[in-house]
């Protein structure tokens, strides 16, 4: 049998679909600006590099003066912070979770969602408890695809060094280039929100349902014990 490893997870398009309180959390705040909301594709397309980036891409979707910046994410901010009324879980990922952890391996996650809506929707759907390291999109001043983060969390975990034995679990472009600026084996999710065709992406394989996960971390795992020096 393999040995454990760490594994750290992405959460946005990856764990939970976030995307229909995200997108109503950014409608309210048009709205009360008298700005025509966004559809829920056009927003989903902007999740992935954090709340700053995801407003810079409403800002310039809406024509918006920039000097309304600051308020606009404040007021986004003060709702998004416990916003959990249209997220799922994505079918089949807190059994795999259960899983993975029953099997061992210490869990992590690794998001560019900053830490107080976080910390909210991994209580809401239970998840906290299988997560003893949680570093989020304001933890330090990098955010993904900047390897510090998911480097922290790894080592948080114990798995240090110039490749760490770990692996990462995400959907989107930041996920994967991140993965690979570690480096670590990346896991794609493919019903995520990610942009970009999967073949463009560096990454180790890919599901599309969590049911898969568990076999494909044994089969990772088992591969690069292979190939190891
Ligand atoms: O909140 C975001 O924009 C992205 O969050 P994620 O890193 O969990 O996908
Ligand atoms: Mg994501």
């Amino acid at each position: 049998m393999n040995r454990p490893c760490p594994i750290v997870f992405d959460l946005d398009g990856t764990l939970i679909d976030s995307a229909p309180d995200i997108h109503a959390c950014v409608n309210a705040v048009l709205r009360e600006n008298d700005i025509a909301p966004l559809p829920l594709d056009r927003v989903r397309s902007f999740i992935g590099g954090g709340v700053d980036l995801l407003w810079t891409r409403v800002i310039a979707a809406c024509a918006i003066e920039p000097v309304h910046r600051p308020a606009l994410i404040a007021a986004f901010m003060a709702r998004y912070h416990d916003a959990t009324a249209l997220t799922r879980l994505f079918p089949g990922a807190i059994e795999a979770l259960g899983r993975l952890a029953d099997a061992g391996h210490p869990l992590g996650l690794c998001t560019n969602k900053p830490m107080a809506p976080t910390r909210v929707v991994l209580d809401h759907f239970g998840l906290s408890h299988l997560m003893p390291v949680v570093i989020g999109g304001d933890s330090l001043p990098q955010r993904k695809p900047d390897p510090a983060p998911l480097r922290l969390a790894l080592a948080q975990l114990g798995a240090t060094g110039d490749a760490p034995r770990a692996l990462y679990v995400g959907d989107s472009e930041f996920d994967a280039h991140c993965a690979a600026a570690v480096p670590v084996p990346f896991l794609i999710y493919s019903k995520g929100y990610r942009m970009t065709p999967i073949d463009e992406l560096p990454h180790q394989a890919v599901f599309d349902h969590f049911d898969q996960l568990p076999g494909l971390v044994a089969a990772t795992i088992a591969g690069s014990d292979v190939s190891a020096p």
